[in-house]
């Protein structure tokens, strides 16, 4: 199995933003450079140019629009999102609700592009749905969990197993992912043995005195 996947998502804490943003951008790449873990941050969209160029972790966007180059007014495109050195994009966070029709877009317009498409969802059934459009992973988050300090990988394992058994039983090339008060390396650790490929997180690591101490615990146990 590959080496599981720790996703910072820094979304617009005032922590993620700024210096911290970078402290927290080279303790990831610290960690993935001693212990082979694969760190990948999500920055503000500013800051996606900066973070690829000067780190050597993967930078993803934290949401892009399902719009073609043209006259559009405020949208995230993806081609810019390429441009500026993503890696790949977080599709349909919580926080950024689309429509189905839009997932889907985003989907093809990352594969078109060969950016990574990680498509959140909130229970097993629009995991399985998510699945149906082939992104390379599917992020299962109970939104009532999501910044609560209460890890779903403790509080409802149930879901994770769930959502990996509908991603695989729809698309099995499908990557899971799960997130939502994921904090030590415990957390990650039963998540990984529910059959997931790793963790989606933010607040443990954005809002950390110690950011880099956070991600060693978070990869200690795998
Ligand atoms: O994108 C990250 C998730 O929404 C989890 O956030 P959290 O780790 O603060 O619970």
């Amino acid at each position: 199995m590959d080496s599981p996947f720790i996703l910072v998502n820094l979304k617009t804490y005032q922590e993620g933003m700024g210096s911290n943003a970078h402290r927290i951008a080279a303790a990831a790449e610290t960690v993935a450079r001693e212990t082979g873990a694969v760190i990948g941050i999500a920055p503000v969209f500013t800051e996606i140019h900066p973070m690829s160029h000067h780190y050597a972790i993967p930078v993803y966007a934290q949401h892009i629009d399902a719009i073609a180059p043209g006259a559009h007014t405020g949208h995230i495109l993806p081609e810019a999102v390429r441009s500026a050195g993503a890696r790949g994009t977080l599709i349909n966070h919580s926080e950024r609700r689309l429509t189905l029709a839009d997932i889907d877009a985003c989907v093809q317009a990352a594969r078109r592009l060969h950016l990574e498409s990680v498509v959140c969802t909130n229970n097993d059934a629009t995991s399985a749905a998510a699945a149906a459009l082939r992104p390379d992973y599917v992020a299962i988050e109970p939104p009532e969990l999501i910044g609560s300090g209460v890890s779903v990988s403790k509080a409802d394992p149930g879901i994770i197993e769930r959502s990996v058994n509908a991603v695989r039983a729809v698309n099995p090339d499908v990557k899971v992912l799960t997130g939502a008060g994921i904090q030590s390396g415990e957390c990650v650790k039963i998540a990984v043995d529910l059959g997931t490929c790793g963790v989606l997180l933010a607040s443990s690591v954005v809002k950390a005195d110690d950011p880099e101490a956070v991600l060693r615990d978070l990869v200690s146990l795998l």
